[in-house]
């Protein structure tokens, strides 16, 4: 497999690490050979050599030198976006730049060039999957693709292949769910009285926000989550921009110690109900008893409950955000995408 990273931040790299690490057991477990052939990345440059690179110089180039051009003796360098997914001899591209939550930008149009180039996509990109789904799936089926974005819920936690495939024969009726790390790591941390900027300045350095954290704080991103989810997982697109969202920017010290006097908690969820007029579904922080399941999800931990007609209510919890936890996500996606390639059946 021959991989090219659009974007190479800190999932980018979580995910590059995995690689080097994961190396012969994924040869070895999965018959998984993996190959970088190219990076690109706004600030941090691009580099592509047909032959591959080496994950640890390349981590190196960009850490100590701060671009991956520093990287010796590669075939070229400077390529864009666009040019190393059209041009570049990799077959599977790693989507990892920013999430843009409102045009879904430029990360639709790097998912499309590539299906019409025949290359297969992993990302942990909100946007394309949030706005065009039905479009990007359609497009990769057509040119024989692979199309995974397992990490753009919960990151690391597989709150997407669950529902689909392990709960697969439940009506599933209602999902709530803690879905942004950021916020629930600012929640926690405030009950134990740090401020709320000072929080969010630690959840920034743990790679946990978003590049702009407006969109974790305003609910933004949560709110993308939920479009995932509804569409995904309850088989209702709905227009992101229409659910009704509300962010934890007004949170003050006062009001989580007085929830806290009530034996409550703030946390941040996102509720997705099927109901006889389709599907509905919002954003907003609510005051859970600290009885209720998801009231003990601490710090960038994430939960999601799934109330389902057979099994009952199954609740899922793990990483929300994190570096190494997001590049797992990809891992995820690209085993799933070499077996699809050699039609194994996972057992
Ligand atoms: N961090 C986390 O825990 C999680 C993140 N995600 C999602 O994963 C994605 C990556 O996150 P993360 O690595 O933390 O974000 P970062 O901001 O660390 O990395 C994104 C990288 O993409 C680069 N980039 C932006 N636009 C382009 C472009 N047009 N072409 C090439 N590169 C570009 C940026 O370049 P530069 O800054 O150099 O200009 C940056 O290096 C985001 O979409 C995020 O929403 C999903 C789940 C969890
Ligand atoms: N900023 C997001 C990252 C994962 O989607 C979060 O904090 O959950």
């Amino acid at each position: 497999m021959n991989i090219a990273f659009i974007g190479f931040g800190g999932v980018g790299q979580g995910l590059a690490e995995i690689l080097e690490e994961k190396r012969d057991h994924l040869k070895t477990e999965y018959g998984l050979e993996t190959k970088v052939v190219a990076v690109s990345d706004v600030m941090k440059g691009a580099v592509y050599d047909p032959d591959g690179l080496s994950i640890p110089e390349l981590l190196r180039a960009v850490r100590e030198e701060g671009s991956v051009e520093e990287y010796p003796d590669a075939q070229s360098y400077g390529w864009d976006s666009l040019k190393t997914i059209q041009e570049s001899n990799a077959d599977l591209i790693v989507e990892v730049t920013f999430t843009d939550v409102k045009t879904g930008q430029p990360a639709i149009d790097h998912c499309e060039a590539a299906f019409k180039h025949g290359k297969s996509v992993v990302t942990t990109n909100k946007g394309p999957v949030a706005l065009k789904l039905d479009e990007l799936q359609t497009l990769a089926d057509e040119n024989d693709c692979f199309f995974g974005f397992e990490g753009t819920v919960m990151s690391g936690t597989p709150a997407l292949r669950l529902p689909k495939t392990t709960l697969m024969g439940n009506d599933i009726q209602e999902v709530v769910g803690i879905l942004n790390g950021t916020t629930n790591y600012i929640l926690t941390e405030m009950e134990q009285g740090m401020s709320f900027d000072q929080a969010l300045k630690q959840a920034q350095e743990y790679g946990y926000a978003e590049a702009d954290p407006t969109s974790d704080i305003e609910g933004y991103d949560v709110r993308y989550k939920t479009a995932i989810l509804s569409h995904y997982v309850m088989g209702e697109a709905i227009n992101a921009l229409e659910i009704s969202c509300e962010g934890i920017a007004d949170m003050t010290q006062e009001k989580i110690q007085e929830a806290k006097a009530e034996d409550k908690k703030w946390k941040l969820l996102a509720r997705i109900k099927k109901t006889d007029n389709g599907v509905r579904a919002y954003v907003a922080p609510e005051k859970l008893d600290i009885n209720h399941p998801l009231a003990g999800v601490k710090g960038a931990t994430n939960a999601i409950l799934y109330e389902c007609d057979l099994s009952g209510p199954i609740m899922l919890t793990g990483a929300g955000a994190g570096l190494k936890e997001t590049g797992f996500s990809l891992l995820i996606d690209m085993i799933h995408a070499h077996q699809a390639k050699k039609s194994i059946i996972v057992r």
